[in-house]
């Protein structure tokens, strides 16, 4: 079946004084209509350049990506730059301080000069008054409202071109505890009304596991494991997803390695040869040092990236 959004062998680096860092090594991903890939890992394994290089903030330095099967010119976007969107962490640093809400959600459509001004006000109302924000607050500005009203019109913002894929990178992690509930629900009914694919980023497992129906982790560059999101929580194989998972709590894991992250996240301008984890894998072996390891299947969709994890992957299936 053809995807929603596809991304093959993306690559995506930074310049900086001291070289380039690769911060995208190399990455596939596959999204379906209506659904959503959570992406974790620790804060610099490259998921935000990931989501710039898939939205063209950044130019990647190879690979492809396509929407619905059609290739996607990746300097120029053409026809699909408005089938992504995306909705960013801090919706006061994202939000332009001098408009008001309505002229933020209008703003887009005016730049893509879609529908008359007429049908876009009409348009703007609705779309506003979908995400939740009445009709009072539409000439605020965006200081003049809180973290979670400001994250609702980034959303109806993300949301004015009618893209088929929204990018959220860390889209609840600045809001409130109370206030995150109701804006993941917003996304959740959003994506039903609408058939949209999500790219969700975020550190907070938990959160991912709400919203995703896949998940993928990424260590330094590259994609480590992948899979449907309650195979990946019951049956984590990559060490380092386990890890991740022993530092939430997640007591569904079945028996398994444990492995704890005492050390650093390696630098991406010069990472470890062959498995990028296995400096700070408790069980890696020669091989791991000499081989870089390929995703393999381990059934029901589920991918790994390990050369040792078919010794445990039976009786992690089984205990889960
Ligand atoms: N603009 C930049 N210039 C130079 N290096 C960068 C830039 N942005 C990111 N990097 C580097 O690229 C690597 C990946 O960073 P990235 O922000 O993509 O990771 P992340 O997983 O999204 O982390 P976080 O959750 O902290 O944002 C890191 O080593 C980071 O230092």
């Amino acid at each position: 079946m053809t995807k929603r959004l596809e991304i093959t062998d993306l690559v995506a680096g930074h310049k900086t004084r001291r070289g380039v860092v690769q911060a995208v090594a190399g990455v596939n991903l596959e999204i379906a209509a209506g659904e959503t890939l959570g992406l974790v890992g620790e804060s610099g394994c490259g998921k935000s350049s990931l989501a710039r290089a898939v939205i063209g903030l950044n130019t990647p330095t190879s690979g492809a990506l396509s929407i619905n099967g059609d290739p996607m010119d990746m300097r120029r976007r053409g026809n699909h730059a408005r089938d992504i969107q995306m909705v960013f962490q801090d919706p006061y640093g994202s939000l332009n301080p001098r408009l008001t809400v309505q002229q933020l959600v209008e703003e887009p459509l005016t730049v893509h000069r879609t529908r008359s001004k007429a049908e876009r006000k009409t348009f703007v109302k609705a779309l506003l008054d979908r995400v939740g924000i009445p009709e009072a607050m539409h000439d605020r500005l965006p200081h003049q409202l809180s973290g979670g009203q400001r994250q609702r019109v980034g959303i109806a913002r993300a949301l004015s071109l009618e893209p088929k894929i929204l990018i959220c990178d860390e889209p609840v992690s600045a809001l409130d505890v109370s206030v995150q509930a109701q804006v993941l629900n917003l996304l959740v009914e959003l994506q039903r009304e609408q058939n949209l694919s999500y790219l969700f980023i975020s550190h907070d497992l938990e959160v991912v596991r709400y919203v995703s129906h896949w998940i993928a982790v990424m260590y330094l560059g590259r994609i480590v494991e992948i899979g449907p999101v309650e195979e990946i929580w019951s049956s984590p194989l990559h060490p380092y997803t386990r890890a991740l998972m022993q530092t939430t709590g997640n007591d569904a894991m079945g028996e398994g390695p444990e492995v704890k992250l005492n050390s650093e996240l390696p630098s991406p301008l010069s990472p470890p040869s062959g498995c990028r984890f296995r400096t700070r894998c408790p069980l890696a072996i020669e091989k791991c040092a000499q081989e870089v390891p390929d995703l393999q299947e381990n059934g029901k969709g589920h991918q790994v990236a390990c050369h040792r994890a078919k010794e445990w992957s039976a009786t992690v299936s089984a205990a889960a």
